[in-house]
């Protein structure tokens, strides 16, 4: 199997979770995943979907938290979820921060010393990951969505915007949007990207939307109560992008809701419909 090191493994909703480890030439060390597989799939190729988490996670939370593999096992689909950063790296100081360096990768390609050498999480995830999903669980390459948490959310926009062809529909839970325009992006930016901040503007979902467009409707769920919304995920200034070039946007601000995962839990099963109906019609 590639390489890839089957680490646990737990039946589900009549399916497998199983999580692994496998040696990433993008990353230049050991990265860690899960893959939930239906029960469908012991019979046949299905479409896949790819979450990624926020800050701080590991390939665990997603998994461990959302609830998300009844409503897989429903719609027939296969779920991917890698770790958030390479780890032990060996890289100074990459512990040091909860929202910088290990969990916190942001799905940036780094071009700045010390960082670059392993932080190459754009790249893993649009290329490493899906080719060795393809190579090892049987799915339907055509067939691919994303989502995400936060600063996965941003990740799953910023991957699908840069890469329709790859990843079919998009969805997000409570996404950084703005990245360029908020603290936790700047940071990670600046660090990871440098101080020319042309090359940021790749990585910004409100402007590669405004660029760039999306061949179908992106739906994102966002919480009124949750406490990072003003600061950092600045929602409404992907709304406005999308409204200036007339980008299908189902933003559905949720009353009460805060930013952790028994937010997510709560709206896991209208994403994994809104994916099973986008895939579907391909
Ligand atoms: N550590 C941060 C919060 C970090 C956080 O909220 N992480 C989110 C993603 S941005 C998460 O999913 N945490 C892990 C979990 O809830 O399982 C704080 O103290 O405010």
């Amino acid at each position: 199997m590639n390489n890839l090191k089957l680490i646990s493994e737990y039946q589900s909703f009549g399916g497998k979770l199983g999580f692994y480890s496998h040696p990433s030439s993008t990353c230049n060390g050991e990265m860690r995943f899960a893959v939930y597989q239906p029960p469908q799939a012991a019979e046949k190729p299905l479409p896949v979907l790819y979450f990624l988490s926020g800050l701080t996670c590991t390939e665990e939370n997603f998994m461990a938290k959302a609830g998300a593999q009844r409503y897989a096992a429903e719609y027939g689909l296969i779920l991917v979820a890698p770790d958030t950063s390479p780890r032990n790296t060996g890289i100074a100081g990459e512990d040091d921060e909860w929202d910088f360096g290990t969990g916190a990768g942001f799905y940036v390609d780094a071009t700045e010393k010390p960082w670059r050498s392993h932080y190459q999480m754009y790249s893993y995830i649009v290329q490493e990951l899906p080719a060795l999903i393809a190579a090892n669980f049987p799915i339907q390459p055509e067939k691919q969505g994303i989502f995400g948490h936060s600063m996965g959310g941003h990740g799953a926009l910023v991957c699908a915007l840069r890469n329709p062809h790859i990843f079919k529909s998009v969805s997000a839970f409570a996404p950084i949007v703005a990245p360029i325009g908020c603290p936790w992006g700047q940071k990670a930016f600046s660090r990871y990207l440098g101080n020319n901040q042309a090359s940021w503007l790749a990585y910004d979902a409100s402007e590669l939307v405004k660029q760039l467009g999306y061949h179908s409707q992106i739906l994102i769920d966002q919480g009124t109560s949750d406490k990072f919304l003003t600061e950092q995920l600045l929602t409404d200034v992907f709304a406005q992008a999308c409204k200036a070039v007339n980008q299908p946007l189902n933003l559905r601000y949720q009353a009460g809701y805060d930013h952790s995962y028994y937010f997510i839990a709560s709206f896991i099963a209208d994403h994994l419909r809104h994916h099973a109906i986008s895939l579907e019609k391909l």
